[in-house]
């Protein structure tokens, strides 16, 4: 049987499984045209387009910017390690059209806020979902989900918390509605193996280190594979061999383990790291690898400390200094040999806990070399400390519950459903008051709220059609929005934080608005995107700029769309 075969055939039991869950054949071909826009195939991501095209949807179009990198294999099932470095969007349509020859899946590696996407191309989409890492592009595909009337599936997961979201601004509450709490506040786990970019990548290292010389290994640890570096297994060579004779003293093997530790960790893998620069396409940071004889100094010319009182450790406050490498060194060894003491005495295996004074010393020295290495900028003791605090591991399981959910539910309306009778379902982890069995979360749906007042998205949109190469921003207020609309701008400003306009300028910023004013959109560079107005009595607006070419200036008020649910179709 060849495999074209094998594909046709799979490709049509799909779509009778379907008709026997009680899908119409309408329904049917209504799934087998729809365009999805999935944008993000990272964790999520790559386990909707799974479902996506397993589920009967032919034409999906993909939008990531990001390549590969070694921490994504152990829960990115589309990637292999020969894939790292190259990009996500086109390793996953390859893979998946190798397997399923029937779809017509297109990769864009472009942030989605580029203005190669107008309004246009998202107007094409039956629905997107989005299944993005960050605040500031979700908050920017909800908008012009809304300005191109969309319907938007927002998801998210980190650890055993997710989300999907439906949404369809000014007839369900959206992204915007309600202030989100600062990205601050967890720290998913990303990065962390191959080419940290911030010191939290760092600080997230370090701690997996520990983990892995000392704790119960996880899968989800991205160092897992370096299981012959683990105290339990090293401690080996010193303990008594079954002749009864001792192969080496203590002090030896805490020395060779030292090294062997700092070998592997602070040169080996900084030199294997360097080694990929080549294969990767994203551009490289400048690193600093230590050569043999520097470790060796650091080995061996450290004097002898006793307590951890020797080191002169600060207290913990804010203003403490960040060490030096000299510094991170000399504590990073004194702790190592600490802490092999430890885990020496109790045989077991120690668990990473950032109010003990020694574990939170090896974690900062050890995030602290590793910052050095990449150019980072390294944090000190106060800091690592509430870093550490927020580490949560990114958990495969989550990501393929959120991806089924998203995918059942952009089924369930196609299938007719209005949006607002779909749920917004929220995992969690089962509360440790509750018995525990297998199933570790739960899924709670909730129904879906309508907009709130205050949204300035889902309150009223300003959609402006003109040339942007003849309209300049002094038409577009007199002619479009004090005669169109009746709005009376005070202040026209870009999401970059220009102001283009102003009623009233003041002397600092007169200069600029009356360049600005009197200049074209295009001049401005203001096409295809947002901008925000402000009126008279203080009300804010956003409009889409968008360009035709040689039609007169037109603004069309958007608002509540789309009330008696989706037959796009
Ligand atoms: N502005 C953007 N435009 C396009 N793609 C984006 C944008 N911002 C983030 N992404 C993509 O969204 C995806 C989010 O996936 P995910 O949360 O799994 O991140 P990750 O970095 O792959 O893994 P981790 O869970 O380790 O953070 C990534 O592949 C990332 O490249
Ligand atoms: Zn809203």
């Amino acid at each position: 049987m060849n495999i074209e075969y094998y594909n046709d055939r799979y490709q049509s039991n799909i779509y009778k499984g379907l008709e026997h869950c009680f899908l119409s054949s309408r329904v049917v071909e209504k799934i087998r045209h729809s365009k999805i826009l999935l944008i993000g195939v990272g964790g999520v991501g790559s386990e909707v387009l799974k479902n996506l095209v397993f589920s009967g949807f032919v034409n999906i179009h993909l939008v990531d910017l990001d390549t590969i990198s070694v921490s994504n294999l152990n829960r990115q099932f589309l990637f292999r390690s020969e894939d790292v470095g190259k990009y996500k969007a086109v390793v996953a349509k390859d893979r998946i059209t190798k397997l399923c020859s029937w779809s017509h899946i297109t990769a864009s590696v472009e942030n989605i806020r580029s203005r190669k996407f107008p309004l246009e191309f998202f107007k094409q989409f039956a629905a997107v979902i989005c299944a993005l890492d960050n605040h500031k592009a979700r908050l920017y595909v909800n908008e012009v989900c809304a300005f191109a009337q969309v319907p938007l599936f927002e998801t998210g997961s980190t650890g055993y918390q997710g989300q999907v979201i439906p949404i369809l601004a000014g007839t369900t509450e959206c992204y915007n509605c309600e202030p989100k709490p600062p990205q601050t506040e967890h720290i998913p786990v990303c990065t962390i193996r191959h080419r940290p970019e911030t010191v939290e990548h760092c600080v997230v290292w370090a701690t997996y280190l520990f983990e892995v010389l000392f704790g119960n290994l996880e899968d989800s640890n991205p160092l897992s594979d370096e299981k012959e570096y683990k105290v339990s297994r090293l401690s080996r060579e010193w303990e008594p061999n079954d002749a009864g004779s001792e192969s080496v003293t203590e002090k030896d093997w805490e020395d060779m383990t030292c090294e062997r530790i700092m070998n592997k960790f602070f040169i080996e893998d900084l030199q294997f790291i360097e080694s990929l620069k080549e294969d990767t396409v994203s551009s490289p940071s400048r690193m600093k690898v230590p050569s043999q004889e520097q470790l060796r100094r650091h080995l061996w010319n450290v004097e002898e400390k006793h307590s951890v009182e020797d080191l002169k450790l600060e207290e913990q406050n804010p203003h403490q200094l960040v060490w030096t490498s000299d510094k991170a060194y000399e504590v990073f060894i004194f702790c190592l040999k600490q802490l092999l003491r430890r885990w020496k005495e109790s045989k077991g295996a120690l668990i990473f806990d950032k109010d003990d004074t020694i574990s939170l010393a090896f974690v900062t020295a050890a995030s602290t070399l590793r910052a050095i290495a990449f150019d980072i900028s390294a944090k000190n003791s106060f800091d690592v400390r509430g870093i550490a605090g927020r580490i949560i591991p990114a958990l495969s399981t989550t990501n393929a519950v959120i991806g089924g959910i998203v995918v059942f539910q952009l089924l369930r309306f196609l299938s007719g459903t209005h949006i607002k009778d779909l749920y917004n379902a929220r995992l969690s982890q089962v509360p440790r008051s509750r018995p525990r069995h297998s199933d570790e979360v739960i899924i709670t749906p909730e129904v879906i709220r309508p907009p709130t007042a205050e949204c300035v998205i889902c309150h009223e949109l300003l959609l402006v059609t003109c040339d942007t190469r003849k309209v300049t921003v002094r038409q577009f207020v007199e002619e479009g929005l004090k005669e169109q609309t009746k709005v009376e701008p005070f202040s026209v400003a870009t999401d970059e934080g220009y102001i283009i306009y102003e009623s009233e300028p003041d002397d600092e910023v007169s200069i600029e608005s009356r360049n600005t004013d009197m200049s074209t959109f295009a001049q401005l560079q203001v096409e295809e995107q947002p901008i925000s107005i402000l009126d008279e009595s203080g009300v804010h607006y956003r409009a889409w700029i968008r360009h035709q070419c040689d039609i007169p200036l037109l603004i069309e008020r958007i608002s509540s769309f789309m009330d008696d649910g989706c037959d796009c179709l």
